[in-house]
């Protein structure tokens, strides 16, 4: 079954979304890029005060795809209990140097998210390299919101080829980019671990602006109805 993403970046939000009921709180802060990261005191004081049940990730912010950045932003963003750490997998930098440290925190216990970014086109082979490092899960998304949502940028077969492969490997596969609540109907059938949402739940859909609590409602009514 596939679960419900929503990215907050406030205490006050991931309250929000708890209560809500949604299957994945991720925390960042869009203000600052399409994996924009809260502080680590602020995510720490969200983790505190949420349900132990309750799973969160966060993400570690818009990095350069250099080790000496990477890891020690995996290593704090961990420390603070977060179930899952997001790494967006920017292009330029060193990929695979990046995985082979990440492998040893993997093997440490931290459940590591790659993010692809579907508007840079990655090269989807690196799904394998993230498999053997010990990731738990890839996702879709985009990073440059100017330019569409995932669901414009990439044909339902490719969406479908990425989730069968993911799942094939036995990692979670998630799907974001500026979905609307329109989107979940034809991506529901793909049958991804996780859809994401920041924007369609804010006011005047604005990724940067507060969540509202309506906008919630209308996304968590138009999936129930789908009966998935
Ligand atoms: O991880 C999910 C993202 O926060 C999606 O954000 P967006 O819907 O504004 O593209």
């Amino acid at each position: 079954m596939t679960g419900m993403l929503a990215s907050v970046n406030s205490l006050a939000e991931a309250l929000l979304v708890e209560a809500a009921a949604v299957d994945i709180i991720d925390l960042k802060q869009p203000a600052r890029g399409a994996l924009g990261a809260l502080d680590i005191a602020v995510v720490a004081e969200i983790v505190r005060h949420l349900q132990p049940a309750s799973c969160v990730s966060a993400t570690i912010g818009d990095l350069p795809m250099q080790p000496e950045l990477i890891l020690p932003a995996v290593q704090a963003m961990a420390a603070t209990g977060v179930n899952y750490v997001k790494i967006g997998f920017f292009p330029g930098g060193d990929w695979l140097a990046c995985i082979d440290g990440l492998q040893v925190l993997a093997a440490q216990g931290v459940a590591l998210v790659a993010v692809l970014f579907a508007d840079t086109h990655p090269d989807m082979a690196i799904i394998d390299a993230l498999y053997k490092a010990g990731f738990r899960g890839v996702m879709l998304d985009t990073a440059d919101k100017q330019l569409g949502s995932l669901t414009q940028l990439m044909a339902l077969d490719e969406l479908q080829t990425f989730v069968d492969r993911v799942a094939s490997l036995g990692l979670l596969s998630g799907l974001a980019g500026s979905l609307r609540a329109e989107d979940v109907a034809r991506l529901l059938p793909l049958g991804a671990d996780y859809l994401g949402f920041r924007g369609a739940l804010c006011l005047q859909h604005s990724r940067t602006a507060q969540l509202d609590v309506m906008q919630i409602s209308i996304l968590r009514e138009h999936w129930q109805a789908l009966a998935y």
